[in-house]
């Protein structure tokens, strides 16, 4: 694929997670009309940023929750990053206009298989183990139970059978994870899919270029979910 020069002043920055999303945003990009260098989707390459098709807009590979702060702090204008990251960080500046359908799973409470947790009415405190301390603690919070989060960034599963936490809170999808560590879901708390986002600020500053990716995104969701249908 030709390379373009990087994206001047007036140049898009788009924020793809690696990790699994990103072979599933694939197709997507390619229904909004951008192609990537193929590079992009070669998990094995050291490169972040990659040129597309479109002179005007490069991407970046970054961590599904630096997609997030990238977008909020304006170093890419779009993004795509899971509603968990959102819910997460909850950043003012981003706009979240699209649901893409893709990465569903859910952000759950767990626990060990077999064991009594007494009646969750009567709890007054309890340590969680999780990659999402704020979701998890405002969870707890509405309940009226303050919880001590125990913050790790994977593995969350291993902590309530080595005494390091009671509870998890965690991404579930199959539940295979959960049973291969001796863990049940006992409550769901949302559930996700990705999210196509946009810095508010860009939105405002550039409602052409940066409205206009969004009504292709909009457009290339609406085929697919046609073509799903048909
Ligand atoms: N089991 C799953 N099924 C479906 N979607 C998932 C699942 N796990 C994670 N996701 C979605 O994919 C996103 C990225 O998850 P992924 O596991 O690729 O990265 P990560 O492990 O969170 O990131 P990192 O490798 O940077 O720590 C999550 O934020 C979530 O929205
Ligand atoms: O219910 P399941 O289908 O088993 O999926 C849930 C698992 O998927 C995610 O982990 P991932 O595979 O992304 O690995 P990670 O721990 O590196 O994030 C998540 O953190 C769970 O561990």
């Amino acid at each position: 694929m030709t390379r373009h020069p990087v994206p001047g002043a007036e140049g898009l920055v788009f924020a793809l997670p690696k990790g699994r999303i990103l072979k599933e945003c694939a197709p997507i990009l390619a229904g909004a009309g951008i192609h990537p260098d193929p590079d992009c989707l070669d998990e094995s390459s050291r490169r972040l940023r990659f040129g597309t098709s479109d002179a005007s807009v490069d991407v970046i590979r970054v961590r599904s929750f630096d997609v997030a702060t990238f977008v909020a702090f304006g170093a890419a204008q779009i993004g795509i990053c899971g509603a968990d990251v959102l819910m997460e960080f909850d950043y003012p500046e981003l706009y979240a206009p699209l649901d893409l359908g893709i990465g569903a799973c859910r952000v759950s409470v767990a626990a060990p298989e077999g064991v009594d947790l007494g009646d969750p009415s009567r709890w007054s405190d309890i340590r969680v183990a999780s990659k999402y301390p704020n979701i998890a603690r405002r969870h707890f919070a509405a309940r009226g139970i303050h919880a001590e989060i125990v913050h790790l960034n994977g593995a969350m599963e291993l902590a309530p059978g080595l005494g390091l936490s009671r509870l998890i809170v965690d991404l579930v999808q199959t539940g295979s994870t959960l049973r291969a560590n001796g863990l049940r879901e006992v409550e769901t708390i949302a559930d996700v899919t990705s999210r196509l986002i946009v810095n508010r600020t860009a939105l405002k500053t550039r409602p052409e270029a940066v409205g206009a990716w969004i009504a292709r995104f909009r457009a290339a969701i609406a085929r697919r979910a046609e073509a799903r249908a048909a």
